[in-house]
């Protein structure tokens, strides 16, 4: 099927070559590693690293080493740390840490969640090797403290944190101190993001191997503060039995897929994308779409205009064409020209049966379609009848809702707490590739493939700015771009140039600050 992704083969097809050439690996891991593992998956990891012959007392050891080492950054030689451990590995990774710590000239202070005997394992083994007291946490535990290291829960979180392990973190998100966490900031769940009962709130993570989706997902990426990646002794293999299904939306992804405008190459190479205008009151979300679609690349950009539109859309639009448009059939009739090969519709099309028709004729011709908006919300009704055509069709669509219009389309799924799990499983329903806006976009194709951006400034919640994504997402797919890709590609490439507009920012500066942004990635 045209809407399934490349992303996770390509990457697999970099592991090889990796593999064969170990020469060409760097000794430490890449901060930008794009792939993320599940706290299943790190398990996993945990578990391959020990079967190729790493003790796992020596993973905890270095886990403990990676946060003693930036615990030195965060404080000075001679300072006070208050360590939160508890009750499982995390706590042990919290042990290393204290006996290095203290090793280093710090004065440090132990509070374990539970008992010292019910420790197993690594955790058990770190434990004995921590020669200073235990404590029990009390509301004080920060007093006097210069940084608190939280080695609660991390990958093994499995249910709300209450009692004693709540009052603590309680506590040391009162204090004000400095805190770093162990992994995960305790009570983020490290698939979902999402915070169990409640959360440390910190100031900088240290997690291990690669990052889990929860360091990037809302609102476990705020808790998280600045984070480390640190290098414990996995192998890259690894990675390759595992089969890491998302991915952080970085260029690494997909830049080598971005089309490129070639000195031999001709205007109508770069395909020619619609972009379908709403009525007279709404014509300016076209517009921008269009703009859009422009400036990424698209040889050729026309606005399909209701005729009681046309005069306000031609007065406003130079380089970009505008068509008449008679409703549904004029629209089919528009796209029977088979060069034009990507349409845009939805934005400010207005609620209804027209809608209905119009985003049905996009459908039911072979141009790749970005449905957004109100040619979503047009289907809340009827979802079935959108994802029938969808699924009946050659071409690839990608769905770009916010999370309100998410939940009209997909009303079952708003109960999962994973915004990763909830565009995978609108991905499967719909059989398009799903772009589940906000500060954290998740982009998920039908066979599970995902991204997740974590570029996206605050200033882009603005009007208009979901316009101009969708027209930068037709129009990389009116040059051939895959949609998942395309759809990655734009999200980022959309928080990019919102973040080189910076403050100020208005909906139509985005297309403006492509060519910088563009330019920068294409190198010198
Ligand atoms: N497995 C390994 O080989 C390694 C693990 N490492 C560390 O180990 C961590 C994972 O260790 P674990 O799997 O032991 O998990 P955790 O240490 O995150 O927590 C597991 C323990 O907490 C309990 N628990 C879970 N949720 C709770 C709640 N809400 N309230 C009270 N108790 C709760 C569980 O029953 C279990 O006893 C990682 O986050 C990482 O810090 C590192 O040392 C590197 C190596
Ligand atoms: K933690």
């Amino acid at each position: 099927m045209a809407n399934n992704s490349s992303i996770g083969i390509e990457w697999a097809e970099r592991f090889e070559t990796l593999l064969d050439n170990p020469g060409e690996e760097p000794a430490a891991i890449a901060p930008d590693a794009p792939d993320l593992l599940t706290p299943q998956e790190m398990g996993a990891a945990d578990r391959l690293a020990v079967a190729s012959g790493v003790r796992s007392s020596a993973l905890m050891e270095r886990a403990g080493e990676a946060v003693a080492a930036v615990a030195e950054s965060m404080l000075p030689p001679g300072g006070r740390v208050a360590v939160l451990a508890g009750p499982g590995n995390n706590g042990g990774d919290g042990f290393v840490a204290a006996r290095l710590l203290t090793e280093r000239g710090y004065r440090v202070a132990v509070f374990l969640i539970g008992d010292r005997d019910s420790l197993k394992g690594d955790a058990s083994l770190m434990a004995r090797a921590w020669k200073g007291p235990i404590e029990a946490p009390g509301r004080d535990l920060a007093h006097g403290a210069g940084l608190i290291i939280d080695a609660l829960f991390g990958a093994g979180l499995d249910r709300p944190i209450e009692g004693a392990a709540a009052a603590a973190i309680e506590a040391a998100n009162e204090s004000r101190v400095p805190i770093l966490a162990v992994d995960l900031p305790s009570g983020v769940d490290g698939a979902s993001g999402a915070i169990l009962g409640q959360a440390i709130l910190a100031t900088e993570t240290v997690t291990f191997f690669r990052r889990k989706p929860g360091h990037l997902l809302m609102p476990g990426r705020v808790l998280a503060g600045r984070l480390t990646l640190a290098d414990i002794g996995h192998d890259l293999s690894i990675l390759h039995d595992i089969g890491p299904m998302a991915f952080h939306n970085s260029p690494t992804l997909w830049l080598d897929g971005l089309p490129r405008p070639q000195l031999d190459g001709h205007k109508y190479d770069r395909g020619h994308a619609l972009v379908v205008s709403g009525p007279i009151t709404g014509t300016g979300a076209a517009r921008l779409a269009a703009r859009a679609a422009l400036r990424i690349g698209a040889g050729l950009v026309t606005v399909a205009s209701p005729p009681d539109a046309i005069v306000a859309n031609a007065a406003q639009l130079t380089a970009i064409m505008v068509m008449r448009m008679y409703e549904a059939d004029g629209l089919a009739e528009i796209l029977a020209d088979h060069r034009k090969n990507a349409v845009v519709i939805g934005p400010a099309l207005g609620v209804g049966d027209g809608a209905i028709a119009m985003v049905s004729a996009a459908l039911d011709s072979d141009a790749a379609t970005v449905v957004d908006a109100d040619g979503l919300t047009s289907f809340a009704a009827t979802p079935d009848s959108l994802f029938m055509r969808i699924k009946g069709r050659g071409a690839p669509v990608v769905l770009t809702p916010h999370e309100g219009e998410f939940s009209r389309l997909f009303p079952d799924l708003g109960i999962l707490s994973s915004k990763l799990d909830r565009a995978r499983e609108a991905a499967m329903r719909s059989g398009a590739v799903v772009v589940l806006k906000g500060p954290d976009t998740v982009v998920a194709a039908p066979d599970g493939i995902a991204t997740v951006a974590d570029n996206a400034p605050a200033d882009l919640a603005t009007a208009g700015a979901g316009d101009v994504l969708a027209g930068m997402i037709g129009g990389l797919m009116a040059q051939q771009m895959p949609a998942f890709e395309a759809a990655t590609a734009g999200v980022w490439l959309h928080g990019a140039a919102a973040a080189h507009v910076g403050r100020g920012l208005i909906s139509e500066d985005l297309p403006e600050a492509l060519p910088a942004v563009l330019s920068a990635l294409a190198g010198p």
